[in-house]
């Protein structure tokens, strides 16, 4: 939690002002951040100075994994988060790659599940990785890669959280996870949650210990509507301790990922927390 706050402090002190045309705002910003979970120890990294909707986190990230590219599959998990840009973003609402209400196009999980090679075949990066991991096999690009540039134009947003490389050491799982751009008062919430709960769930299908998670974090921003109530609410609390995530055990492989893994499988314990912001969020 304190390394959330400091980058938060660290944005309000030295980010400059840059305007971003796409959402017509400008953002106080910051290059550069990196951040590490230790999943070994369950200190699972949920903010405490407001209250974090982990489920939804946890939700879209059950979304990439199932390589979905519509906002009403994400929906049925659990988590609002992709309506807005499935449906409110002008852009891609004129796209001729879109298909109807709530749909994404390429983007990450179709990436990472089925991505295109330039003699059509499919690459299943996710299903590798876990094949190999689970066999012991560390090949030193065991990466789940959502960035496809080739494919931008064919989906709704470019992937933020890009790239997760994972690393095996003896039988202890490691991830690090590269991020491009980070809405930090809303998408950091919910990355966090997302790249510590990744290496947990990896490494626990393929029966691995999870070691740590290293989040780099390239332009890290705060939007202009966002700042005085990081700056003069969230900063000003004290934060608790770090609460503890539970999965359940009898989740053992991908399969079971993909077919009858709900929300009702994750639970967290000792979560104190102060009450809830709600922040704007930038289409
Ligand atoms: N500007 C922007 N920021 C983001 O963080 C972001 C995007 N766009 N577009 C794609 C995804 C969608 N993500 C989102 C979208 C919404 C929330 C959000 O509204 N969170 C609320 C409550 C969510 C709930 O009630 O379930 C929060 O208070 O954390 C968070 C992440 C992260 N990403
Ligand atoms: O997982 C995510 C997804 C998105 N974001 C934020 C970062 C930016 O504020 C926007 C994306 O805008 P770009 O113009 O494509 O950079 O969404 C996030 O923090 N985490």
């Amino acid at each position: 939690m304190k390394q959330y706050l400091d980058l938060c402090q660290r944005i309000i002190d030295e980010g400059q002002w840059v305007e971003n045309k796409r959402t017509g705002k400008s953002c106080l910003t910051l290059i550069n951040a990196d951040l590490e979970y230790d999943v070994a120890a369950n200190q699972f990294p949920l903010i405490t100075t407001r209250k974090s909707f982990y489920k939804a986190a946890i939700a879209e990230l059950l979304g990439y994994i199932r390589g979905y590219d519509n906002a009403a599959d994400f929906r049925a998990l659990g988590t609002k988060t992709w309506d807005a840009n499935a449906n409110l973003n002008q852009a891609w609402l004129e796209n001729p790659a879109r298909q109807g209400e709530d749909h994404m196009g390429r983007v990450y999980g179709v990436q990472g599940r089925a991505w295109q090679g330039s003699d059509g075949t499919v690459v299943d990066q996710l299903a590798k990785l876990v094949n190999n991991l689970k066999n012991g096999i560390d090949d030193r690009g065991e990466i789940l890669s959502f960035y496809n540039p080739g494919e931008f134009h064919l989906g709704c947003l470019r992937p933020c959280m890009h790239t997760h490389t994972f690393s095996l050491l003896g039988d202890t799982l490691y991830l690090t996870s590269y991020q491009r751009s980070c809405d930090v008062p809303l998408g950091l919430n919910f990355n966090q949650i997302q790249v510590f709960t990744l290496l947990a769930l990896v490494a626990q299908i393929c029966g691995l210990k999870p070691g740590k998670a290293y989040h780099k974090i390239v332009n890290a921003h705060i939007y202009e509507d966002q700042l005085q109530l990081m700056r003069d609410v969230q900063l000003k609390r004290d934060p608790f301790p770090s609460p503890k995530l539970h999965i359940n055990p009898e989740i053992k492989s991908l399969q079971d990922l993909e077919t009858w893994v709900t929300m009702d499988d994750f639970s967290v314990e000792g979560y104190q927390h102060h009450d809830p912001i709600q922040y704007p969020f930038s289409v």
